[in-house]
């Protein structure tokens, strides 16, 4: 007799598919408190929200053009969860989650219940753990499940920034950058992994994010070759206290002491808006301008074998620790 299916559900931000739906986007992303707490309270989070992204939805619109005019997020999402499942074997389907944009939450864990599934094993994608990522994607996914299929048995994996496999898939990636950079440029070169910023808030409340990147670096560094690195913060989008430094500074110290730069996007599994635009464009024009003799990043995760490898073997351990 077959076992009865599992869901793999993968869980992550979701980007807009158009860009009609950039403004739209935005406004489910500024409306989520766990995210942003915008001022004057919750009852007026929403109308703020609404504000905030009709004014910024022209420069952010204008990013996504640049990038083809939709985020990738999904496609490589998508990839993510069926080739996982493949890897599983026979019994497991896969789902995909967005907090932000389609696919949403309530209509995934109906279309689990349509399929007569029971039983789940959910996983933020976001490798690194913060109230603001995981812990929100998390609890939205936990209302779904409770509105609209409140029998499913769920496993949620939550934080996996060390698992070795996974700093084994991010260490190939890395290899592969290294292969690129021209052979006068290898001593001299410095190695820039480059996390989305946090506001400095979450880590003082508590959240492990910038200790999790950190021992992400270093188990990825133990498994290279020495080379010099650093470790900077991208994407900050408000008036607040970011984590600091600032991959920006960090490229332009680079460029005064002529240092060849290599980029490891590290927080990401997947190329989106902020590999393919702020570190291909805006990060290496940076880089041009201010005398960064040779500039490069590496590739993202995406649906590298032995990344697809690592997210099997976690899925795995979950279900069996749990028998
Ligand atoms: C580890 C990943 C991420 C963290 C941490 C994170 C925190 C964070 N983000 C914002 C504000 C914005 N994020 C936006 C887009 C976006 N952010 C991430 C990842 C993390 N964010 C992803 C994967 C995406 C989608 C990218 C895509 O390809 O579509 C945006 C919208 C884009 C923009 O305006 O530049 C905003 C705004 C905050 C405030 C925050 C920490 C609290
Ligand atoms: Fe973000
Ligand atoms: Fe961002």
């Amino acid at each position: 007799m077959s076992e009865p299916k599992k869901a793999l559900v993968l869980l992550n931000m979701g980007g807009p598919d158009s860009l009609e739906a950039v403004e739209p986007f935005l406004c489910n992303l500024f409306s989520d408190r766990d995210l942003i707490q915008l001022p004057l309270g919750a009852l007026l989070q929403k109308p703020f929200a609404r504000l905030i992204s009709h004014f910024r939805a022209k420069s952010v619109r204008e990013n996504y053009r640049r990038i083809g005019g939709k985020s990738p997020l999904l496609h490589w999402t998508q990839r993510q969860a069926e080739e996982t499942a493949t890897l599983l074997g026979g019994d497991w389907l896969p789902f995909v989650a967005m907090r932000y944009w389609a696919p949403r939450a309530a209509e995934v864990v109906q279309a689990i219940r349509q399929q007569g599934i029971d039983e789940a094993v959910v996983v933020s994608l976001y490798p690194h753990y913060t109230g603001a990522t995981t812990g929100s994607s998390i609890k939205d996914f936990k209302q779904a499940v409770a509105a609209h299929h409140p029998a499913l048995r769920c496993r949620y994996i939550e934080d996996w920034h060390d698992w070795p496999a996974y700093l084994d898939a991010l260490a190939d990636c890395v290899r592969e950058g290294l292969a690129q950079v021209p052979a006068a440029q290898r001593n001299q070169l410095q190695l820039l992994f480059s996390a989305h910023a946090l506001p400095q808030k979450f880590i003082e409340r508590g959240d492990p994010y910038q200790r999790h990147i950190e021992q992400t670096v270093a188990g990825v560094m133990a498994r290279l070759d020495s080379c010099e690195h650093q470790i900077g913060y991208q994407s900050r989008s408000g008036p607040v206290r970011w984590m600091a430094p600032d991959s920006r500074e960090l490229i332009r110290a680079a460029g005064a002491a002529g240092r060849p730069l290599l980029v490891v996007p590290v927080a990401f599994v997947s190329d989106h808006i902020e590999t393919l635009e702020e570190i291909d464009g805006e990060f290496r024009e940076l880089a041009e301008a201010c005398g960064v003799p040779w500039f490069g990043r590496v590739p993202a995760l995406n649906d590298r074998p032995s990344f697809i490898a690592a997210l099997a073997a976690l899925v795995r351990r979950a279900v069996s620790a749990a028998v």
